[in-house]
């Protein structure tokens, strides 16, 4: 199981131990109170060999110097050290804090040293009955996730009280259905008290682990959305056929250099190529041939500029290109070099000696002009000087037709 699925509630239900249903759950909020409850259980350690020392003090005033203080003693330091021993393991090993095995063997010998206490103690019933009770609610209190143990110790511990007694001094009826009485009722308040507190720990920590659950949908959920945002805007902005921008992102951000060019005064320079008798091409070699040209000569072309350069599909079989930076005569030796290189294309499907070539109009953008569509029209128009003079060649816009620059 996920431990998402506990927001629906149902694994997040508990049994009379006070523990999770379900078991995975239950396992997860082990591991995740481990240390916590590792910690808890070292101070208890602590506290129950502290208190069982500082009674031997009680003993010795009570029985003064004697084998039998001597032999209580001895129980006080075993309960102690055993108590110390597991408080250092648990501190070197969080995980034996939820292991039965050491606990209960240190708990057995703490119940039995006070049982034999009792043997060797010469207070009053009273005086012992309250210990017990006590001693019962320490471990409903002290002891972290272990109800069924902790019952049966205090079986043990109730048990033996009412056996001890018997033999140290066979208590009356009255004062035998006292003792069970009281040591009942530590018993019950013991239990609810253990089962409160666990259940608000669970409860908790149910709500924690949905509310995790709820935030790692959230955070895929977003993530999804963000990365078909993404597909989205690449779609929106993209020619699906040749992968370089399309016309109306070719806009948008060419308007941009074209607005920092007339706020800095530096130059922007126009392509505009179409490729030559495409018509005739896509007619003999098929629509398919004509997709694949376009598609090569769009990254021959997208090749041969600088990252801060734009190109766009203007559409058809025409691009166009924005140079922030570049003057006119710069933009005539890049223009020449691009049509250079498309005449060098070989793909395989053209005819032997069959070359591409690419016909290039070239504007500037003037000082103070208002318009972006102005120099692409521009660019336009020597695109059209060049297509009337014979093809493949590049024509700088106002020029006259004599500065058609190369032809190959
Ligand atoms: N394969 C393919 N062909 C396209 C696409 N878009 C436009 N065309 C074709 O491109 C051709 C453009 O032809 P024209 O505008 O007559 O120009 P041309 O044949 O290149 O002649 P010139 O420009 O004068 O050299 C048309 O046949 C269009 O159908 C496309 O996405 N794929």
């Amino acid at each position: 199981m996920t431990a998402g699925k506990n927001e629906a509630g149902e694994g997040a239900s508990l049994d009379w131990r006070d523990e999770f249903q379900d078991s995975a759950l239950e396992a997860l909020y082990r591991r995740t109170m481990q240390l916590q409850d590792a910690q808890q259980l070292r101070y208890a350690l602590w506290i129950i060999a502290g208190i069982f020392l500082l009674f031997g003090a009680a003993d010795y005033i009570l029985l003064g110097a004697s084998l039998q203080l001597l032999a209580l003693l001895l129980i006080r330091l075993v309960v102690a050290l055993s108590c110390l021993a597991l408080a250092r393991l648990i501190g070197r090993q969080p995980a034996q804090a939820h292991r039965p095995r050491p606990l209960n063997l240190v708990y057995f010998i703490a119940i039995s040293g006070l049982l034999l206490s009792i043997l060797l103690h010469p207070g009053s019933v009273g005086l012992h009955i309250s210990s017990v009770a006590v001693s019962s609610l320490a471990i409903y209190l002290l002891v972290p996730n272990r109800l069924p143990w902790i019952l049966a110790w205090n079986g043990y511990l109730a048990g033996g009280f009412i056996l001890v007694a018997a033999l140290w001094k066979p208590l009356s009826p009255g004062m035998l259905v006292s003792s069970i009485l009281i040591l009942s009722f530590a018993n019950l308040m013991g239990w609810l008290t253990y089962s409160r507190l666990n259940r608000l720990q669970r409860k908790q920590f149910a709500l924690l682990v949905a509310e995790r659950e709820v935030n790692r949908k959230l955070q895929k959920e977003i993530e999804e959305r963000q990365l078909l945002e993404a597909q989205l805007r690449h779609m929106a902005s993209t020619d699906p056929l040749t992968g370089i921008a399309n016309r109306r992102h070719f806009f948008e951000l060419a308007e941009r250099e074209f607005r920092r060019a007339q706020r800095e005064g530096t130059p922007l320079a126009i392509f505009m190529v179409d490729i030559d008798l495409f018509k005739t091409l896509n007619d003999h070699h098929g629509h398919a041939t004509g997709d694949l040209v376009l598609t090569t000569v769009a990254s021959c072309c997208a090749s041969m500029l600088r990252e801060t350069d734009i190109i766009g599909r203007y559409g058809g079989e025409e691009f166009v290109i924005a140079l922030p930076q570049a003057d006119l005569e710069t933009a005539t030796f890049i223009a020449e070099r691009l049509r250079h290189k498309v005449t060098s294309l070989r793909l395989p499907m053209l005819d032997e000696g069959q070359h591409l070539s690419v016909t290039v109009g070239i504007s500037q953008v003037e000082p103070n002009e208002a318009r972006l569509e102005l120099a692409l029209q521009r660019a336009d128009d020597a695109l059209y000087a060049g297509k009337a003079r014979g093809r493949n060649c590049v024509v700088v816009a106002g020029e006259a037709p004599s500065s058609i620059v190369a032809r190959a």
